[in-house]
Parts: structure tokens; sequence; C-alpha cells
């Protein structure tokens, strides 16, 4: 029902957000206080525009004044219902994009999207991947990225090398020390003989004692002549003695020549382990060599990635589409868009347009959401019926708004703590208008049960309504 065949309009032709202030004509034509109509033939067709109808105070019948009470209100909106709310329009809206059934790389439209809350939550729902013409770049990226991550595991072994290498100098140097203590090893088997000769030596010296004792003996010999040629015998003895005495002190100066040996053997394991390591450095090198090729490869990549973010610039991804006819309110989605700035925003397109006439081609997306936007329309039944049509068969839309409720006690509740809590503070901003606007369009709103009827009159397969937020709040879920 109500399926208007229409060209999709081509992306680029839809992702700036509008800055030429919104045209009003395409809202039904007895609104006369706002511009000229977009379409004049059409305009001509139908009777003079009658002025615009205040209902008492409070009613604001006409789209165009509505629309200027929604760009009023832009400034304070948010905080106001923050303030108002205690926090709790978040909860509900979340609920609100929850029912939507809005998946990852879903194409998804929030309608009345005012200050962009259910834009921001619907976007971190269907992120930026998904449909099949962004799939080749995705691909692309894709790969970039998997090369990108081995390339970082890479530089870091690469540094772990460059350690490495520095030490291989180290171990060079090493090198060369351990040729030296090679040399002195064979040095040390010379020493080791000196030490046999040196034992030898020490024996010959205690004899040498022996020999000086007896040498006393051998004046008193003198004196004995007789034993006189007994002691010449000794004292050839004993100059081969002071010969042997003299090796001696060689000796004791190769034997201090030996611990500087036992040291440098000491240093000599060293060196073989340095060696053992070495060899280690040498694989290392070789995966080094490996590794420069990668860094060229790396700076390659490095280009292709500043190729691909901007390709990704290029590539024009939009799949959470915000319509508001307020720009006030639109701007304001922007600038929150830039001040929270999250990879996934960029997904967002918002649309300055009319809600009773969508401009997107039939079954355009997987899930549709409006928060508090349908009891704001003119026409409610022309606005479901655009739903409808540009929704895909079997996907749901989400409609958060205040409950019309059956229960009296809620009314007069919801009722008092607008006149006694939301007007007096909204007036505090000059808005006591505005939020007496709110009470008279709950007034006139649908119950759900209402709500459910209208979904389904106009082709809805499904429909229900849930109250939420203590019986204050409501939100129907409808599916093609
Ligand atoms: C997000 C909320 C309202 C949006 C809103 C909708 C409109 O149609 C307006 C029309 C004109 C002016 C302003 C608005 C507007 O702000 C909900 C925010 C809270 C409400 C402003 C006040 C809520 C009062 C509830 C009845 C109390 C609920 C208490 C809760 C259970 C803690
Ligand atoms: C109460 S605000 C809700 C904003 C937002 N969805 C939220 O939940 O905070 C209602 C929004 O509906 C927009 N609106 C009202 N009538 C519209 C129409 N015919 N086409 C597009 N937007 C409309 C207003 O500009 C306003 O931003």
């Amino acid at each position: 029902m109500g399926a208007v065949n229409r060209p999709a309009p081509p992306p680029s032709a839809v992702r700036h957000l509008h800055s030429a202030s919104w045209a009003p004509s395409s809202l039904p034509i007895r609104c006369s206080s706002f511009g000229l109509p977009r379409r004049p033939f059409l305009f001509l067709l139908r009777s003079p525009p009658p002025p615009p109808r205040r209902l008492g105070n409070n009613r604001v019948r006409c789209s165009a004044e509505r629309h200027a009470l929604f760009n009023r209100i832009a400034p304070v909106y948010d905080n106001l219902n923050d303030m108002l709310s205690l926090g709790q329009h978040r909860s509900w809206k979340r609920m609100c994009v929850s029912w939507s059934g809005a998946k990852r790389g879903n194409r998804v439209l929030d309608l009345c999207c005012g200050s962009g809350d259910l834009v921001f939550f619907l976007s971190q729902k269907v992120g930026t991947e998904g449909e099949a013409h962004a799939f080749r770049s995705a691909c692309v990226s894709d790969m970039f990225r998997s090369i990108s991550s081995a390339i970082d595991m890479l530089r870091n072994t690469s540094y772990a090398i460059d350690m490495l290498r520095n030490t291989s100098y180290a171990i060079d140097m090493l090198r060369n020390t351990s040729y030296a203590i090679d040399m002195l090893r064979n040095t040390s088997y010379a020493i080791d003989m000196f030490r046999s000769i040196s034992s030898a030596i020490d024996m010959l010296r205690n004899t040498s004692y022996a020999i000086d004792m007896l040498r006393n003996t051998s004046y008193a010999i003198d004196m004995f002549r007789s034993i006189s040629s007994a002691i010449d015998m000794f004292r050839s003895i004993s100059s081969a003695i002071d010969m042997f005495r003299s090796i001696s002190s060689a000796i004791d100066m190769l034997r201090n020549t030996s611990y500087a040996i036992d040291m440098f053997r000491s240093i000599s394991s060293a060196i073989d382990m340095f060696r053992s390591i070495s060899s280690a450095i040498d694989m290392f090198r070789s995966i080094s060599s490996a590794i420069d090729m990668f860094r060229s490869i790396s700076s390659a990549i490095d280009m292709f990635r500043s190729i691909s973010s901007a390709i990704d610039m290029l590539r024009n991804i939009s799949y959470v589409y915000g319509l508001d006819f307020s720009s006030e309110q639109l701007s304001i989605a922007s600038r929150r868009e830039d001040l929270y700035w999250k990879a996934c925003y960029k997904n967002i397109e918002w649309i300055e347009g009319d809600a009773l006439d969508l401009p997107f081609s039939d079954g355009y997306f997987d899930a549709i959401t409006i928060g508090y936007g349908l009891r704001n329309l003119i026409d409610r039944q022309k606005a479901m019926c655009e739903i409808f049509r540009v929704l895909k068969p079997g996907s749901k839309v989400s409609i958060l708004d205040f409950n019309k409720s059956t229960s009296s006690l809620v009314n007069m509740l919801q009722e008092w703590i607008i006149d006694n809590v939301v007007v007096p503070t909204a007036s505090e901003y000059g808005l006591s208008q505005e939020y007496k606007y709110l009470k008279t369009s709950i007034d006139e709103f649908l119950t759900g049960k209402e709500l459910e009827k209208l979904a389904k009159e106009v082709g809805f397969s499904k429909a229900e309504h849930y109250e939420i937020g203590g019986g204050f709040m409501g939100n129907l879920v409808a599916t093609r």
C-alpha cells in the first residue's frame, strides 16, 4: 500500500547536510505562512491556502509552525530532555533501536531525527561494512590491514634484530680476543711443562737446604780436612743447586703467568658461549636481511594504507540516514557527530527533508526508527504509508513516543508532571508555549491499540505496542 516507485537518489546527492533552508512547500498546501510551494503547478490545482490555524493556545496545527517550533527549541532540546527525564530518554531510545531489528551492515533510517540521538545508536549498531557495492574496497582494506599487522610484527622483530646485531659486533670483538686466548692457551701448555719442572726444582730446593746444612758441616769438614774431598763433591752439587734456584725464580714468574692463563681460560669458555650466540646471530642476520626486505614492503604498504584510507573516504559509504525538516536540529546533530567522533559515525548521512515525502526508493531500508516524531506529524497515515513503502519486506519500523495511556491515573500523573515540572522548567528558557504544545500533542495522539490499528491499515503484517517508562512512554513495533 502506498508504494510509489521513484529512483533512488545517487548517494553523493544526499551525502552532505543541506545548507539551504528547508523547502516547506512539500508539506500540506493549507499552510500558507511558509514560503512558496516547491511544486508550483500542484499548488495551482488546489484551492487557495487558508491562514495557519491554531486551535486554542497550544495547538500547532500547521507543519510550518511545528517546523519553526523545533528550530526554536533546538539549542536547549538535548539538555532539557536529559534534565526532565532524568537521563531516562536515552534508555528508551536504545530500546527503540533494539526493537527495530537493525543489524550490522544494514541500511537504516531514523525519521524526525532531531539532534540525532537515535541515529548515533543506530550507527553503532550497523557499523561501517556490509553492503555489496562496498565489498571490493572492504576486501582490499582488510588485506592491507592483515599485511599491515604482519609488518608491525616484523618491525618489532627488526628492532630485536638490530639489538642482536650490536651484540654480534661485540661477539666479533670477543672472537678476536678468543684467538688471543688460544695463543695464550698454547703458552699455558708450555707453562704446565715449566710447572712440572718447577716441582722438580722444589724437590731440588729441599735437597739444597739439606746441602746448605751439609755446607755448614763442610766447614767443620774443612776443619776435618780428611772429609775435604767429599766436601768438594758437595760444592759442585751446590753450584748446580744455584743454577736450579735461578730456574726456580723463572718458574715463579711463569706461575704468575699461569694464573693469568687460568683467567683467560674462563674468558675462553665465555667466548665459546658467545660463539654459539654468534651462530644464532648469523641466523638472525639472515632474518634481518629478510626484515630489510619487509621494511621496504612496509613503506610500500604505508603508501597503500594512505591510498586505502583515501579510498575509504571516497567510497561514499553511508548506511544510517537521519532525516528531519529542522535545519537547526540537524546542524546540532552534525556538530555532535564531530564532537563525539567515533569511527562508526562516518556511516551517517543527515538529510533535511519531509517525513511525509521521503526521498528514497521502495524497499530501500532494512529498519526504520522514529523517536518522538510520529506524534508531531500533520498526517500520520501518510507518514506510515511512506515508511511502509521504503521498508524492505519483512523489515521493521520501531516508533517511540509518549504513551497516550488508557489508565487515567497515568494520564493524570503525566499531565501533572508536564504542567508542574516540564513547562515551568522550559519557561526558564522562554519556551513555555513550546512545551505546553507537548501536552496538547499527547492528548491528540493515538493510544497503543490505535497505533497498532493504524499500522495494520497501511499494510504492516504485524504490529505490537509496548508500554515502557512506567507507562509514560510507548513503543510500536510494526513488521512489513
Ligand atoms: C525525549 C523526550 C521528549 C522529546 C520531546 C518530544 C516532543 O514532541 C516535544 C515537543 C515540544 C517540545 C519538546 C518536545 C520534546 O522534548 C522525553 C523527555 C522528557 C519529557 C520532556 C518529560 C518527561 C516527563 C514524563 C511524563 C516523566 C517520566 C519520568 C521518568 C519515568 C523518569
Ligand atoms: C521531539 S523531536 C524528536 C527528535 C529526536 N528523534 C529525539 O528523539 O530526540 C521531533 C522532531 O521531528 C521533526 N519533525 C517534525 N515534523 C517533521 C516532518 N514533517 N518532517 C521531518 N521532520 C519533522 C522535528 O524537526 C523534530 O526535530
